[in-house]
């Protein structure tokens, strides 16, 4: 039995009889969802778009700053996987780390995510792509959800936080 109220999904109609476009429930913590995040001196228009970006600031700037410049960030995604090849040897090494610290600016930057977070309670999240075995868990859902494992993290800090302000001030009294 879940926690959760997730109120919109369970309305979600998949029999093909209408196509609906209502955002789900959790969509907030998806990279394409419509929120800002400043991040190395910019404000970038989604996570998407910085991510996306960042795989090319040292190896090929124009097309970073076509990225800031896309309209969408499906525009992003697209131009950012037809440069693939300019991007640095070892990103596959680095985009985890790159990834958490432009969704935790994210997070601490837009108080509806954070909020949308927190009503996660202690569920597993997972980004449930039917095609990215690595952010997400794929197809057959087994991937690896290293962006849903990025989440629970900082989720994990948040409540830590709390925890530790909330002992504080206890010990205070
Ligand atoms: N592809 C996709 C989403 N997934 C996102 O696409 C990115 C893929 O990263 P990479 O393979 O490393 O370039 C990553 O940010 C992942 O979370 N989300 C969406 O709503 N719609 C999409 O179409």
């Amino acid at each position: 039995m879940t926690k959760i109220k997730q109120f919109r999904d369970p309305q979600l109609v998949t029999d093909g009889s209408i196509v609906g476009f209502y955002p789900r429930e959790f969509y907030v913590l998806d990279n394409f969802a419509s929120f800002q995040v400043d991040w190395c001196g910019r404000r970038w228009p989604t996570s998407e778009h910085a991510y996306q970006a960042a795989h090319f600031f040292d190896t090929a700037p124009e097309l970073a700053e076509q990225i800031f410049q896309a309209r969408s960030a499906h525009e992003a995604y697209k131009i950012a996987k037809a440069n693939a090849d300019k991007a640095p040897h070892d990103w596959d090494e680095i985009k985890v780390d790159i990834m958490e610290e432009i969704v935790r600016a994210k997070c601490e930057q837009n108080p509806y995510v954070k909020q949308k977070l927190l009503e996660t309670l202690d569920e597993e999240i997972v980004e449930d792509s039917p095609k990215d075995a690595f952010w997400g868990w794929g197809e057959n859902r087994d991937g690896r959800n290293e962006l849903g494992k990025i989440w629970m993290r900082l989720r994990d800090e948040l409540n830590s936080e709390t925890h530790e302000m909330n002992t504080n001030q206890g010990g205070n009294q």
